[in-house]
């Protein structure tokens, strides 16, 4: 199946995934000089109850933190949405060394990593059928940028032992994503969409501005993940991040001057 290996990588995707060369794919390199201010945008509203936290997971391509979805408990209003969005999963992608790993880029620059939380539309229902929507989903990218170790990572980090090889999942619970969001909700927002397989084109992405911090030893606990199930040859979970895709003529808007 599909990965981030030569034989299997992004270079790969559309032989098995026609969206792959779509009108509408992530990431892409924002070039915050060519971002147009919208006025209009409104401020991200984001209600996250840590007691939906159902678990973590290590599903081959990356690790993600499940929540109960069944309620309007954990959701994402305003920005450049309409509607509400429950908040289904949040993941990560990173590098095998310090200079690669975000999927989105900064005037071409990479960071080590990058966070999405990922939302789909309640007017649908349920996360598969807004997958397939160009208003179902909405995912919002932090980028992470080495400094001093980031406290708030510690309970995911602490929790990637137990999650070492792919299918593996274990109990998490009582996390409040909220607390990984930087001081800033300033965004750039664009429409786009999964940056894995099957790529569908129902994401409105919403990249904060402002990243967070993580040290070179946290980057090191992502880096001891597995891709490979037990009882594989092991490879290293890095380098897990699509690269940028054409813009295609699409504007990409700032919610800030
Ligand atoms: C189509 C549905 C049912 N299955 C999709 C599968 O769960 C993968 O979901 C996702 C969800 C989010 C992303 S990203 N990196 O763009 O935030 C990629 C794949
Ligand atoms: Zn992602």
């Amino acid at each position: 199946g599909w990965g981030y290996e030569p034989t299997n990588g992004p270079d790969t995707w559309a032989a098995d995934f026609p969206l792959a060369n779509g009108p509408r794919q992530s990431p892409i390199n924002i070039i915050p000089k060519e971002a147009h201010y919208d006025p209009s945008l409104k401020a991200l509203k984001i209600r996250y109850d840590p007691s939906n936290t159902k678990g973590i997971l290590n599903n081959g391509h990356s690790f993600q933190v499940d929540f109960v979805d069944d309620t309007d408990s954990s959701t994402l209003t305003g920005g450049p949405i309409s509607g509400v969005y429950r908040l289904k999963q949040f993941h990560f992608h990173w590098g095998g060394s310090d200079n690669r790993g975000s999927e989105h880029t900064l005037n071409g620059i990479k960071f080590p990593c990058e966070l999405h939380l990922v939302h789909w539309n309640t007017k649908y229902p349920s996360f598969g059928e807004a997958a397939e929507k160009p208003d179902g989903l909405a995912v919002v990218g932090v980028f992470l940028k080495i400094g001093a170790a980031n406290p708030r990572l510690q309970k995911v980090l602490d929790a990637l032992d137990a999650i070492k090889t792919k299918g593996k999942q274990t109990t998490f619970a009582n996390f409040d994503p909220k607390t990984l969001l930087p001081g800033s909700l300033d965004y750039w927002t664009y429409e786009g969409s999964l940056t894995t397989p099957p790529l569908l084109e129902s994401v409105t992405w919403i990249v904060l501005k402002e990243p967070i911090s993580i040290s070179p030893a946290q980057m090191a606990k992502f880096r001891s993940l597995l891709f490979t199930g037990d009882g594989e040859a092991p490879c290293y979970m890095v380098d897990n991040y699509r690269p940028p895709q054409p813009l295609k003529g699409r504007l990409v808007r700032a919610s800030f001057k």
